[in-house]
């Protein structure tokens, strides 16, 4: 008998189904890999059905929600991802056609031990969405941002900055990179915009990042253009003795290497830490030392004149990139977090000499994780004042300093003027006066 081909698109589906899966039970997003899906046209497929599930999430948890009168069955394998890429498709995506939507689905569903017996109600929940779906695509986009963060940030930000925010979870992240020298031809020959400083961007690239032009010859890394502030902001002489806590896998690391610090980088994973190490090696930059340590108990044997702490945190601010942490977040797990960094901001001022600079950031649009801990670090760590930033060191993006001197950036906001976007960053930058 001759095997039975595969209908053509199935497998990409099932592969991004298994993806979805992941994430939605906690994993951190990652792009399927040539390695995963072999046909790199399949591969972008699979890719945009999944990114586009999960920044649509919010949307479509109403869409189920509406749809689904008994709500998710239990137990059910594969059945909530595929509804999920099937819906993303059927209504966000229809350039794609409802029909192989539909039809792959229900395939999918089928192949599915754990859930083929609910490959009728795949068709019936699909079929239904196909005949909403004009109203369902004209969904708000305040379904977008869950309600654990939405009233905070619309307190913090404002509401066009909120709008700015949907815009950019729905665009995604352009590529930003850090050049080691800035270079007029490299910038060209990537397709590359300058955007702040030495951080160039990338709109959109049609090859893997290790296939740009520089990569093999170290010339630049992979660097948001807001994840490449605070480390600028060090403000000491070439040659002063820097400590990179939580440094792995290296970004700011390398940009201490070029201001010509001597650079002692930590942190607790050892696997990031060989990353950390073979990214300097790309690179041709040289730490001092690394470092696999707690930076809540490492006690060096002689202080520093400089302290970088890019702190654990809830990462909200990566959601054009990672656009699952904002579902994957509680209120909990921020306050866990908040606590995390006192703990290692109090360590991070003990490794530091008197007059010495201490960066505090995170990658979070948490005030508590941010403007807060200040008012926090202020009060509990006698020594210690703010050092504040101004707007002649951040030309390009003076909106992003507060009255205070402390540095927010967010999704809403446009670097150097460029659309695309930038992660939300914190930045508080602190001297020690005994
Ligand atoms: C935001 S990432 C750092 C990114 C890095 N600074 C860069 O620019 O490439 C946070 C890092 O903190 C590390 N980390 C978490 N808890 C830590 C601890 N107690 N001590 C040291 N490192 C820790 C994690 O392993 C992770 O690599």
């Amino acid at each position: 008998m001759a095997p039975k081909t595969e209908p053509a698109g199935l497998k990409l589906r099932l592969v991004a189904a298994q993806r979805l899966k992941s994430v939605l039970a906690g994993d951190n997003f990652a792009p399927l890999t040539a390695a995963e899906l072999a046909d790199g046209r399949d591969r972008a497929l699979a890719n945009r059905l999944i990114t586009t599930a999960l920044r649509r999430q919010g949307q479509l948890n109403f869409i189920i929600h509406a749809l689904l009168d008994k709500g998710m069955p239990g137990k059910s394998g594969t059945f909530e991802a595929i509804l999920r890429l099937s819906l993303a498709q059927l209504v966000f995506l229809p350039d794609l056609g409802a029909h192989s939507a539909l039809f792959l689905a229900v395939e999918a569903t089928k192949r599915d031990p754990k859930a083929r017996h609910l490959s009728g109600l795949m068709n019936a929940v699909l079929r239904s969405a196909q005949a909403n779906s004009a109203k369902f695509g004209m969904l708000s986009d305040d379904l977008l941002i869950p309600d654990t963060f939405g009233d905070t940030w619309l307190q913090a930000y404002g509401e066009e900055a909120i709008d700015g925010f949907s815009d950019a979870l729905l665009a995604g992240a352009p590529l930003d990179l850090t050049l080691k020298n800035v270079d007029p031809e490299l910038i060209e020959t990537l397709g590359a915009e300058p955007v702040l400083a030495d951080t160039v961007r990338i709109e959109q690239r049609d090859r893997p990042v290790e296939a740009l032009p520089g990569y093999a010859e170290g010339q630049w890394w992979v660097q948001d253009a807001a994840s490449a502030i605070p480390a600028r902001l060090l403000a000491l002489e070439p040659g002063a003795r820097v400590l990179d806590l939580c440094a792995a896998p290296g970004g700011k690391t390398a940009q201490l290497i070029k201001a010509g610090y001597a650079v002692t980088a930590l942190d607790s994973d050892a696997s990031r830490m060989e990353r950390l190490r073979g990214n300097l090696a790309r690179l041709n930059y040289t730490a001092t030392e690394t470092i696999v340590g707690d930076a809540g108990t490492f006690a060096p044997t002689s202080l520093y004149s400089g302290v970088l702490l890019d702190a654990p945190c809830s990462a909200t601010g990566t959601f054009r990139r990672h656009p699952e942490v904002i579902w994957h977040r509680s209120v909990g797990d921020v306050a866990g977090r908040v606590r995390l960094q006192r703990a290692l901001l109090t360590n991070a001022f003990r490794c530091l000499d008197t007059d010495g600079v201490l960066l505090y950031c995170v990658c979070s649009l948490e005030p508590a994780e941010g403007e807060e801990q200040v008012e926090w670090a202020l009060d509990s760590l006698p020594g210690l004042e703010l050092f504040p930033v101004t707007a002649a060191e951040m030309a390009g993006l003076e909106q992003a300093v507060t009255e205070k001197g402390l540095v927010r950036t967010h999704p809403g906001m446009n670097p150097g003027g460029l659309a695309g976007g930038m992660d939300g960053f914190f930045v508080a930058r602190f001297r020690r006066h005994r």
